[in-house]
């Protein structure tokens, strides 16, 4: 294909965002163009999301029974197989998208550039995603270091896997080695796990001290050598030079820098920094014919932020409706085992928001029927309670806590209180009970109220 194509969309990203843009735009019967240099279906299905969650469910697995890591990767190459039609190049012809495989570059304020073809499309949307941001340390370069984009690929299990950075990758990753036979070791800078709540972040990183994954905060690796067998890292702990460590490989997971090179955003007067590039509330650019979503502008980067960015685009975009994104608020969850769910506000954004009238209310799996049986009583479920006891607020630490999570996020976005949560009939024995048991505590004091008492001796007198 080569010329000038006039559509009404142009997609540049084939990820997460720009594949749901592409799809709802042609439900719709509008003519799109989508570009990808890459992999079709992005980070999430190629590198990131699914991978990480197939390794981890062998990694589960292998809790029970010796899991080979020939069979865990097999998994990995299963699930990615099995979704990858879904995100091909073929499935979106057939919805009536022109595909392009190739790189895309803005060489003017209205038109791309993808190998021979120009594109003037009516509006652009940029859903160029993310890559691994790699750390100035001195040596780093000239090891062979693995990120998320060769983790997957490893030809043999790592017998020592220092893993650099405590965040979602490198705690989700480090579990999932250390399971299948690998020691693992997690040097953190911070905090590990550092945006969650401090009590339930410290649930999942005892769980995985107790499994033998060593995790040092507030270490900085100084130097890194390799010996061609091994890396070493030269590290400081706490300001303090201590020793040198040894691994068989290195992963780095210290959080991801958006991509933007190539893209010729400047001939397009599209602002960005190193954060990403830069929207307003309607996701616009400062170009106002471009959009741009997903990892590329720095947000929440998540794979279903990007689908609810790509919802509100295509609102903007195809019905020139008004629109507002918000970022807060977005449920997330980290799939360790027991696992980390979050949504609506945090403690502390909640009393920074509604000070002496935020109350806390929680309820621990070890209370739970379900998780007795199950034995699965590691855990806890916390709800955050605004004005008129609003829930507006989940965290949750424990089996199932990704999918309880739901139903908590569904809860916040309808408004429900914790009358609403105190007051409807769950299966017993069930996990959900711990929603019930919570919303029940914040009545906890009503029985011992004075009022309550004396409106009951007044019903008495009525025989
Ligand atoms: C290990 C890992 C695990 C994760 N787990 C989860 C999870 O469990 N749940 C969750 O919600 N999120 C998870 N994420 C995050 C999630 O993967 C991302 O938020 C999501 O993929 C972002 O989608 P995107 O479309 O913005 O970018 P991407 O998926 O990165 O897609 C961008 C696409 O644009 C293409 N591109 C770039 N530049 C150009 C160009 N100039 N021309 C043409 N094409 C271009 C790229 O090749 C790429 O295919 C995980 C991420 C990682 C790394
Ligand atoms: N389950 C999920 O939804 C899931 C899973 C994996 C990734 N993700 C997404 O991918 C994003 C990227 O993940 P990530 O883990 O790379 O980033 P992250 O921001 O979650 O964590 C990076 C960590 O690395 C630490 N760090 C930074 N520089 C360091 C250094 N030089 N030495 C030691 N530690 C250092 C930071 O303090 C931070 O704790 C996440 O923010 C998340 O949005 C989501």
């Amino acid at each position: 294909m080569s010329g000038t194509v006039t559509p009404d969309i142009c997609v540049i990203g084939a990820g997460s965002a720009g594949l749901s843009v592409a799809a709802a735009a042609a439900a719709f019967g509008v003519e799109v163009v989508l570009i990808e240099k890459g992999e079709m279906g992005g980070d999430c299905l190629n590198h990131g999301c699914v991978p990480s969650k197939a390794l981890l469910s062998a990694a589960r697995e292998a809790v029970l029974r010796p899991v080979a890591f020939s069979e865990a990767q097999k998994n990995v190459r299963r699930a990615i197989e099995a979704i990858a039609p879904h995100d091909s190049a073929s499935r979106f012809e057939e919805l009536g998208v022109t595909v392009l495989r190739s790189a895309a570059e803005f060489v003017s304020a209205h038109c791309v550039r993808a190998g021979d073809v120009d594109i003037r499309a009516r509006r652009f949307v940029i859903a160029t995603g993310s890559r691994p941001a790699i750390p100035a340390i001195p040596g780093l370069e000239s090891v062979p270091y693995v990120t998320n984009e060769t983790l997957f690929g490893l030809d043999r299990l790592p017998d020592h896997l220092i893993v650099l950075g405590g965040g979602a990758i490198g705690i989700e990753m480090a579990q999932a080695h250390r399971r299948l036979g690998s020691r693992v070791t997690v040097l953190e800078a911070g905090k590990a796990l550092g945006r969650e709540d401090p009590e339930m972040a410290a649930i999942v990183l005892d769980a995985l001290r107790k499994e033998g994954v060593v995790i040092r905060e507030n270490t900085c690796v100084t130097g890194v050598t390799s010996s061609g067998v091994e890396i070493a890292v030269s590290l400081l702990q706490d300001g303090r030079d201590v020793e040198t460590l040894s691994g068989s490989h290195l992963l780095v997971a210290t959080g991801r820098r958006p991509s933007v090179e190539g893209l010729g955003l400047e001939k397009a007067g599209i602002r960005y920094g190193p954060g990403g590039i830069h929207i307003d509330d309607g996701l616009r650019t400062s170009n106002r014919r471009v959009y741009a979503i997903g990892d590329v502008t720095g947000g929440p980067q998540f794979t279903h932020a990007a689908n609810y960015q790509a919802g509100l685009v295509i609102r903007s975009a195809l019905f020139r409706l008004p629109v507002k994104a918000s970022s807060s608020g977005l449920p997330r969850v980290l799939y360790t085992a027991p696992e980390l769910g979050h949504a609506g506000l945090s403690e502390e954004e909640a009393r920074k928001k509604y000070g002496a009238r935020v109350r806390v209310v929680s309820a621990s799996y070890s209370g739970n029927d379900r998780a007795v049986t199950e034995n699965l009583t590691t855990g806890r479920l916390k709800l955050i309670a605004g004005p008129g006891g609003r829930l507006i607020g989940a965290e949750i630490a424990g089996a199932q806590a990704g999918e309880l999570i739901n139903s908590l996020s569904l809860a916040i976005f309808a408004k429900m209180t914790m009358r609403d949560l105190a007051g409807f009939v769950t299966p017993y024995p069930t996990l959900g009970e711990l929603i019930r048991r919570a919303a029940l505590s914040y009545y906890a004091d009503v029985p011992r109220r004075l009022w309550v008492r004396r409106l009951l001796a007044f019903l008495r007198l009525f025989g």
